[in-house]
């Protein structure tokens, strides 16, 4: 329950004026309707006592049926105010939870980050944010208003009837408190089941939308909307069991409302024949007894439930995937030796990576073990090696997005650690494996890359990496991509992507199998436009295809069994090519 205080906290902070005076308008919207019924009950028995007496024609029916409209009309209009402000108040509240839910998911590691699935985890934020909105405005709210009701109208029963039939007014809400009570407590399981199963069956038929071509191709489609229905049953049955004790608690209710009505009746009963209260006046508790139920029915939709609100706050207020962001144990490895960097030293410009080691949790064999290496400014290092054999792995180390559980990146002689973030992104570039592009423009999906580039150097890194001539017939910067880069080609795609990262005017530039998906001839323009536009760069690159290897001036090769060496280790490739 504490992180759903945390929300509600949250949310009453986001527009605290607003909430205050919703909550007061939601006890006058209470108190009307528990004064129109309380009026109306006294007005019909004194007018039955007054024809009884002979005496109608001398009572005033003015003053009390003057009051009822104004209390209608008066309830009618407080009830729109009150969800004008707590809606409004909500809505605000939860705009910022969205942000901030947002913000705690971008803080997680590149790897968790890389991890997520966008779908589901859109799919459960909704959800969530949906369950939270009702923690304020279907709980919250209605309980405070409700015990503000309470309150008021026993006070005010004190003061016009008797004390004894105020007590029993209490006596109903504390027992209408532990009926509701009861259902918050029993109801938590199913209705968190019963929203985790919403949930499910959700995110199911979303990728079931998703991926049915290739479910239908490989047949497994039928078995997928069997699962689907399967999962539909069981929340159904959730659903049911937890409208069943929502009904079981209404009949709890009714129950404590009739006794409440029949003890008022007889005490109320006994105080007119004690000649103590008017028979009129005794009326108006039975009547507020029965108004009562409308503030507590107000509460019994929350209480049903909680758990949904509960689980969604507890996920929402937990902190981004624990242990992502701790490098894992580094006990495969030795003490480094101080590593040997011949001519330049330490404080070289460029990218020094030194006797860098990582493993990954449950792995036999380390991924990088004592890897040494150096890249000079203008200068282009091929990565070699199998699948698998760490390549994208130093590329992220390098970039500083992945702790290595031994060793030291430098970025210019500084410690990639000592820079701060904005500065190092700076510097530093790099185009992964995958990267994604934007529906929208091609300058929309070029403009990601930061502020600073204008509409000719958009053009010259199209022109760099083949592009522009592809673009052009299109619209060039104009041209509209689909989700997801929707509309080009896989090599395309790539070639945006690398368009983008070039435009960030790296000076190390990591890239990782940048001509994937191109044809030779295309690969080798884009690799020569990549040198031309960004001459005095650093260049580290994952290399499979022969034209990477033959465009670096240097081949490092990473395999499992040698990857120690002195920091400018590695092949020539003019010499290895002959070139
Ligand atoms: N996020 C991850 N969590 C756990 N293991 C991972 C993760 N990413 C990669 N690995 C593992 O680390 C090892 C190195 O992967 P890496 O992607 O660096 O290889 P690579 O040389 O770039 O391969 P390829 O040439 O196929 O792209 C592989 O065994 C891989 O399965």
């Amino acid at each position: 329950m504490r992180p759903l205080a945390r929300v509600l906290r949250l949310i009453w902070s986001a527009a605290p004026g607003l909430m205050l005076r919703g909550a007061l308008l939601s006890v006058a919207v209470l108190l009307a309707g528990i004064m129109l019924l309380g009026l109306s009950g006294w007005f019909i028995t004194a007018t039955g006592l007054a024809g009884l007496a002979g005496v109608g024609i001398a009572f005033d029916v003015f003053r009390p049926s003057a009051g009822i409209r104004l209390l209608a009309l008066g309830r009618a209009a407080g009830r729109y105010g009150e969800r004008l402000l707590t809606h409004d108040a909500t809505l605000r509240a939860l705009a910022g939870l969205r942000v901030t839910l947002l913000r705690a998911r971008m803080r997680a590691d590149w790897e968790t980050l890389g991890r997520l699935r966008p779908g589901p985890a859109l799919t459960r934020l909704t959800a969530d944010i949906d369950a939270l909105d009702g923690a304020a405005l279907r709980l919250a709210l209605p309980v405070a208003a409700g015990l503000g009701v309470l309150l008021a109208t026993a006070a005010g029963l004190w003061w016009l009837t008797h004390w004894s039939l105020a007590l029993i007014i209490l006596a109903q809400g504390a027992a209408a408190a532990v009926v509701l009570a009861r259902l918050g407590r029993r109801s938590l399981a199913p209705s968190m089941r019963a929203e985790r199963r919403g949930q499910a069956l959700l995110r199911g038929t979303v990728a079931m939308l998703r991926g049915q071509v290739d479910m239908a191709v490989h047949g497994g489609l039928q078995a997928r909307l069997s699962l689907l229905l399967a999962r539909g049953r069981g929340l159904e049955r959730a659903a049911a069991r937890l409208e069943r004790m929502s009904e079981r608690a209404d009949a709890g209710l009714g129950v404590v409302t009739a006794v409440a009505v029949t003890l008022l009746l007889l005490r109320g009963g006994m105080l007119v024949e004690a000649g103590r209260l008017g028979a009129a006046a005794a009326a108006v508790p039975v009547f507020a007894a029965l108004a009562l139920q409308e503030a507590v029915a107000l509460i019994r939709p929350g209480m049903s439930g909680l758990g949904a609100m509960a689980d969604a706050a507890r996920r929402a207020m937990a902190p981004p995937e624990a242990g992502a962001e701790t490098p894992p144990d580094p006990a495969p490895f030795p003490a480094p030796a101080p590593a040997v960097i011949p001519g330049g030293g330490a404080q070289g410009a460029g990218l020094v990576l030194e006797r860098i080691a990582l493993a990954r949790p449950g792995a036999d064999l380390p991924v990088l073990e004592n890897v040494s290496l150096r890249v000079a400014p203008g200068e282009t290092v091929a990565l070699t090696g199998p699948s698998g054999g760490g390549k994208s792995t130093l590329l992220l180390i390098a970039a500083g997005v992945l702790a290595p559980q031994r060793g030291e990146v430098r970025i210019d002689g500084r410690p990639v650690a000592a820079w701060d973030e904005p500065a190092l992104r700076g510097r530093l570039a790099m185009l992964p494996q995958r990267s994604q592009l934007l529906a929208g423009t091609v300058a929309e999906n070029l403009a990601l890359a930061g502020g600073h580039a204008d509409a000719a150097e958009m053009e010259a890194v199209l022109e760099a990496v083949a592009l522009a001539p592809v673009l052009a017939p299109r619209g060039g910067m104009a041209a509209r991509l689909g989700e997801g880069g929707a509309g080009l080609s896989g090599g395309e795609t790539r070639r945006l992507a690398l368009a983008r990262v070039l435009l960030r005017r790296p000076s190390i530039l990591l890239l990782d199998e940048p001509t994937e998906g191109l044809d030779p001839a295309t690969a080798a323009r884009v690799l020569d436009g990549i040198r031309r536009i960004r001459p005095a760069a650093a260049i580290l690159c994952a290399a499979h295809r022969p034209e990477e290897k033959l465009w670096a001036d240097r081949v490092f090769p990473l395999s499992s069994c040698d990857k120690a060496g002195s920091l400018d280790s590695g092949q020539s490739a003019n010499s290895r090519n002959g070139a």
